[in-house]
């Protein structure tokens, strides 16, 4: 480990982010009754430039009135190229309650956006005496973006958490693609040699997830994956998330209800990963007593390593269960 420690995240679980359109107040109840761990009401691109004065009445309306239980209540706000985004951030902050936890900042570029908007909260925040600091989220989904992931991710003590937004991504890199995550088909690799040659699908976003993963770990925040377009595909939403998982990720989101079940699925560790985990530090607790940093747990290698890799499971197991 470097002499700088590694922080820790938020200690909060964030499985699944479900998302629905600040203009479509009926389902609100609806999304506040799942099972997601962290409630997005969008003002951003699910909302028509027409609707967005509405839309912002509707969500502050449900901030205050709804019983979010104990979800983390996120609203996103309209990105900083727009001139949406300060009313949105004035109108929310002002006019809603102490139950609003994060907003998400859409199509960051740059550390200079999140001061942008960390100064106009905090200007309103002092101005209206909130108790409760608002937290950031932001969404990497922009070739800029991309190439600024770590410095956005150091920006300020707000930040909490950053997505990957493969649908902006993938038009900001001009992708030739109108797939939102998952497998794409024009993205393949033919096995070598003569006769048939076998077809692999790579994975697309493995490069963003992997910066984004590392940036949010550097600066101690939640690395989430964004959507997943088609959701009558639940195989292909469960092999996505599964590879964010595997590299790191925290959860995804859901555009969809259906999503939700399948998202905390993968990102709970299952009762078979806790318990190997329990058995790996079990062995290697027996290991330590015995004066040996290495030891053989089912016929492979567990060492010091593989206490920390251990506990990242167990860790994640046990807050999720609180
Ligand atoms: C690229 C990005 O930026 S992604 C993030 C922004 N996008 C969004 O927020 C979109 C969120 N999702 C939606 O708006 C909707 O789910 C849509 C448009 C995709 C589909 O909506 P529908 O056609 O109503 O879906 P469907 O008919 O399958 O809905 C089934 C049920 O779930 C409800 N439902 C639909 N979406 C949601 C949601 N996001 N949250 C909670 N409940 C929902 C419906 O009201 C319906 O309820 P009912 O059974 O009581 O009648
Ligand atoms: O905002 C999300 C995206 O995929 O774009
Ligand atoms: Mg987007």
């Amino acid at each position: 480990m470097s002499f700088k420690v590694q922080p820790a995240p938020p200690a909060r679980p964030n499985r699944c982010q479900l998302f629905g359109p600040g203009s479509r107040p009926a389902i609100f109840e609806k999304m506040a009754a799942s099972a997601a761990d962290v409630i997005n009401l969008d003002l951003e691109d699910s909302v028509s430039p027409a609707d967005k004065p509405a839309a912002r009445a509707n969500v502050i309306a449900a901030i205050n009135d709804i019983d979010w239980g104990t979800k983390t209540l996120s609203v996103r706000i309209n990105g900083l190229d727009t001139p949406f985004w300060y009313r949105d951030v004035v109108e929310v902050l002002e006019e809603a309650g102490e139950r609003l936890d994060v907003i998400m900042i859409p199509k960051v570029g740059c550390a200079g956006d999140i001061y942008a908007v960390d100064a106009l909260v905090s200007a309103i925040e002092a101005a209206k005496g909130r108790a409760k600091r608002i937290g950031f989220e932001v969404i990497i989904e922009t070739a800029a973006g991309l190439a600024h992931v770590e410095e956005i991710a150091a920006a300020s003590p707000r930040m909490q958490a950053m997505s990957l937004g493969a649908a902006d991504y993938a038009a900001s890199m001009g992708m030739q693609t109108t797939g939102i995550g998952g497998t794409q088909a024009g993205y393949y690799m033919l096995a070598d040699g003569p006769g048939e040659r076998a077809v692999s699908q790579p994975d697309p976003w493995h490069f963003p997830t992997v910066a984004i993963v590392s940036a949010c770990r550097t600066h101690g925040l939640l690395p989430v994956d964004g959507p997943f377009g088609d959701f009558s595909d639940d195989a292909g939403f469960t092999a996505q998330a599964r590879r964010s998982a595997t590299l790191g990720m925290v959860g995804k989101w859901a555009i969809h209800p259906k999503q939700v079940a399948l998202a905390n699925e993968v990102f709970t560790p299952s009762e078979a990963q806790v318990t190997e985990a329990r058995e790996i530090l079990a062995a290697m607790a027996e290991a330590e007593k015995a004066g040996q940093g290495a030891a053989v747990y089912k016929g492979r290698l567990v060492d010091l390593a593989s206490i920390r890799q251990a506990q990242v499971i167990v860790r994640q197991a046990e807050m999720i269960a609180g």
